[in-house]
This record gives C-alpha cells, sequence and structure tokens, in this order.
C-alpha cells in the first residue's frame, strides 16, 4: 500500500494551481470535470501519480470558500535550502506565515507557506548527506 493523495477543497482553482505550479514548483498532472456531481479535480505534484505522492484540489463548482476549522495541520514539502525558498516565494507573491529556522526545541530548518485558501504548507529543508 502507499499514500496517492491529499485531497484539499479550493475556492478558485485555477488560483489553486497557478500558487502550486508557479510558486511550488509542481506541474499539473491531470485535470477531470464531474459534470453529473458538479466538481473539477486538478493533481499536482513532483512526479507522476504511479510514483509520487499528490495533491488532489477539488473546486464544488459554485463553492468559493470553505471555513478550514481548527484541525487541519499542514502538508509537508522538502526543499534543499528553506531559506532561498522562502525568498523565491516571496519574490512570487507567496505569503510565509513562519519565518525560516530550527524548529522550536530542534535543530530541523523549517518554515509555513499559506496558499491561497489558507492551508498551511511546511517546508522543510533536507538534512544534508
Ligand atoms: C478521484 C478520487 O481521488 C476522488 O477523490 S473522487 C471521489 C469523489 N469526490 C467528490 O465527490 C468531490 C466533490 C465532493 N462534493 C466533495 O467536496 O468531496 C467522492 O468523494 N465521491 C463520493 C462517493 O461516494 O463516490
Ligand atoms: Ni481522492
Amino acid at each position: 500500500m502507499r499514500i496517492l493523495h491529499t485531497m484539499l477543497r479550493v475556492g478558485d482553482l485555477d488560483r489553486a494551481i497557478s500558487f502550486y505550479q508557479d510558486v511550488l514548483g509542481m506541474r499539473l498532472l491531470r485535470r477531470s470535470d464531474n459534470e453529473q456531481y458538479q466538481y473539477t479535480l486538478a493533481f499536482m505534484g513532483y512526479d507522476d501519480m504511479a510514483h509520487s505522492t499528490v495533491l488532489e484540489l477539488t473546486y464544488n463548482w459554485g463553492v468559493n470558500s470553505y471555513d478550514l476549522g481548527g484541525a487541519f495541520g499542514h502538508i509537508a514539502i522538502e526543499v534543499d535550502n528553506v531559506y532561498a525558498a522562502c525568498e523565491k516565494i516571496k519574490s512570487l507573491g507567496g505569503v510565509i506565515s513562519r519565518e525560516p529556522g530550527p524548529v522550536k526545541g530542534g535543530t530541523t530548518e523549517i518554515a509555513f507557506v499559506k496558499d491561497p485558501d489558507g492551508y498551511a504548507i511546511e517546508l522543510i529543508q533536507a538534512k544534508e548527506d
């Protein structure tokens, strides 16, 4: 077994696709409309779905915002250099919600980014070999 995807409901699909593509460097892997149940899916990721866990962005037609509640935590993405990643994300208009630095009580270098719908994305700096 393996984790296939995490599904996020988004209020504006093109806005979300642009963020994950242009700011976080993912590729749009598949997009599909469901006319009967009036929703569209967009699968985003860094490798094809057969080999990597991806994001499933779900747009319910006409639903432009959600109450994210307090339970959802974050999705984590590994980066080579969290400081450089944050500078690039800021230059592309992304919102850094937690500046890069060691995790509280630890040494792993992390940062947090908010996506356009307000979901938290954690950037974790890869450990040097
Ligand atoms: C492709 C696969 O990964 C899916 O997740 S599709 C499953 C399907 N999704 C939706 O209906 C999304 C729209 C829905 N209104 C929502 O916001 O979740 C699903 O959940 N189907 C339910 C079923 O019983 O088949
Ligand atoms: Ni799904």
